[in-house]
């Protein structure tokens, strides 16, 4: 990787996707040396989690750093008062990699000129190296610097590749957001387990095991999820009486579509 305790990859906000980032790199053994984090207000987990493995850290950026590449991870409500703290510690081959729901190119442009600048979206699987992460990389982004960010990025899940800024957006509302929209459906299942029955304990236990179990049958198995999906479904049998309900006017397809709308619309709306 292009970056160097000369030239550290500095990670300013290791909040909730930052840290998640962060602490799917240490798994993955990525050199803590070369990494300086950028934040004034850690919790006490990423606290600790830097005393293990001797990350360095600072409150606002250092006067004397020039970075090799920087990993924006702040709210976008923060960027202007983020951005300026940066403009020091970049050079023309630093590379800008924001990680930042809504937060057009434009503003880094504003802060930065025309130095190198990447979007992507993450998402918080990351942290035990399942993640997904979408890139739309500027034209000035060189080959080199999109391979490292393969590298980086690819350490902690798979990447895709963006030809247009626009998808960035779509891409929130699917999977930057979507590990929440599955942790709720988890919430919902035991919620209609306890209702139907059963003690909370028993309910939490078998909604979390079927979420993470179907989710690992997907990921392993490769097959097309409507296929796994009619495997579990007898004709006349349970499943396909709960997939009525699930699957009419009033089911999950209907919602999922305008939640996943909503999703975009307020990443536009962060654009400002
Ligand atoms: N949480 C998620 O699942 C995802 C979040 N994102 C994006 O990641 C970014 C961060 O979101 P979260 O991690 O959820 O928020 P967060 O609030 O957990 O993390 C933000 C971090 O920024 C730090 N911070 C505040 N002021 C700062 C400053 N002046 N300099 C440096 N650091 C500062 C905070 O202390 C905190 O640790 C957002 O732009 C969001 O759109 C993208 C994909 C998924
Ligand atoms: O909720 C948010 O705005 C961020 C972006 C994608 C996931 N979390």
């Amino acid at each position: 990787m292009t970056f160097s305790k000369e030239r550290p990859f500095v990670l300013v906000g290791a909040g909730k996707m930052g840290g998640a980032m962060l602490s799917g790199w240490m798994a993955e053994g990525i050199d803590p040396a070369s990494i300086l984090i950028v934040d004034p207000f850690l919790s006490p987990e990423i606290g600790a989690l830097l005393k293990k493995h001797g990350i360095g850290h600072a409150a606002q950026m250092p006067d004397d750093v020039v970075s090799g590449i920087i990993l924006v991870a702040v709210k976008p409500q923060m960027m202007d008062d983020v951005l300026p703290g940066l403009v020091s510690a970049c050079d023309a081959s630093t590379l800008i990699l924001s990680v930042a729901a809504g937060t057009p190119v434009r503003k880094f442009q504003k802060f930065f000129g025309d130095i190198p600048t990447a979007r992507c979206m993450p998402n918080t699987p990351a942290m035990v190296k399942r993640g997904i992460t979408a890139v739309y990389p500027t034209e000035k982004v060189t080959d080199e610097q999109k391979n490292t960010i393969s590298q980086l990025l690819s350490a902690v899940g798979k990447v895709v590749w963006l030809d247009s800024e626009d998808q960035i957006d779509l891409v929130t509302g699917v999977s930057g957001s979507g590990p929440a929209y599955v942790f709720y459906m988890t919430e919902t299942l035991k919620e209609a387990g306890t209702a139907a029955g059963l003690p909370e304990e028993l309910a939490e236990q078998l909604a979390i095991a079927t979420v993470c179990g179907a989710g690992e049958l997907m990921h392993q198995s490769g097959e097309d999820p409507a296929i796994l999906r009619k495997n579990v479904t007898s004709p006349n049998g349970t499943t396909a009486a709960a997939l009525d309900v699930l699957m009419s006017e009033r089911g999950i397809q209907p919602i999922m579509t305008e939640a996943v709308a909503a999703a975009v619309k307020r990443a536009k709306e962060l654009a400002g």
